[in-house]
């Protein structure tokens, strides 16, 4: 299984579906436009904060459960990011300590139910896609989810900073499993082919390290 990871709009969804068609396996997508609870989140993020983050967790652990049965499967964000996500929005008093530790205890012992807990116990390979806050706020406006948009809510942009600064510290202490980082800034995978190349050739070379490609 490899998993990406990267902030909003770094390239998650376009990169699993090309990585998946390159190699001939199944890509996992996030539930994000038929997630009820998102944009009741993006309104009120006290209030729905901790039912988001519940939703998004029994998701994910059902993606992973059907992705890891198969080498090279392909995960649009890690189950590690959702934490990421949800202790930044408690940081920000938008769930309580008491949400904190039921969160925490609940994705620790889901954890270690996942069949890989006995082989495998992470992916095979982790790809970080990394973006500098110009380019997230540009794809976020070219995607055009209403409730991202910053002109919707003024909190938008710090909310944002946050998060990517988070992601930095995130990454470099990442250590699950083998990982890489992909400049998200200069390889426009999605419109230029010659980019798409590059990255799927240094993403082959990895699985090549791994053993997972012949
Ligand atoms: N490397 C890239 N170069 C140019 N455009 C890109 C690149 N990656 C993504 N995009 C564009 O940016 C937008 C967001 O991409 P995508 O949905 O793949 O991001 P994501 O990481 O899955 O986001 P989210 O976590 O919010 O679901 C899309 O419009 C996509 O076409
Ligand atoms: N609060 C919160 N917790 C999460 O675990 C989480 N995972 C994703 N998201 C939001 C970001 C994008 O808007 C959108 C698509 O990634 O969903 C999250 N939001």
């Amino acid at each position: 299984m490899i998993v990406l990871s990267g902030a909003i709009g770094a390239g998650k969804s376009s990169l699993a579906k090309l990585l998946s068609e390159h190699l001939g396996t199944e890509a996992f997508y996030e539930q994000v436009d038929n997630n009820p609870v998102l944009p009741l989140f993006y309104k009120d993020p006290k209030k729905y904060a901790f039912l988001l983050q519940i939703y998004f967790l029994n998701k994910r652990f059902e993606s992973i459960k059907k992705a890891m049965v198969q080498d090279n499967n392909v995960l649009d964000r890690s189950i590690y990011e959702d934490s990421l996500f949800f202790h930044m929005n408690a940081d920000m008093g938008r769930a309580t300590p008491q949400e904190v530790k039921v969160y925490d205890e609940l994705l620790d012992n889901m954890m270690q139910e996942l069949p890989f807990a006995a082989a495998k116990k992470a992916p095979d390979l982790l790809v970080h896609l990394d973006i500098s806050y110009d380019t997230m706020i540009h794809r976020i406006e070219k995607r055009g989810r209403s409730y991202e948009q910053p002109e919707q809510d003024p909190t938008l942009p710090e909310y944002y900073h946050q998060l990517l600064d988070r992601y930095d510290g995130w990454y470099d202490d990442y250590d699950y499993s083998p990982k890489m980082k992909l400049d998200g800034d200069k390889f426009d995978f999605v419109e230029n082919p010659e980019d798409r190349q590059k990255v799927l050739d240094m993403i082959d070379e990895q699985l090549r390290q791994r053993g997972t490609l012949d």
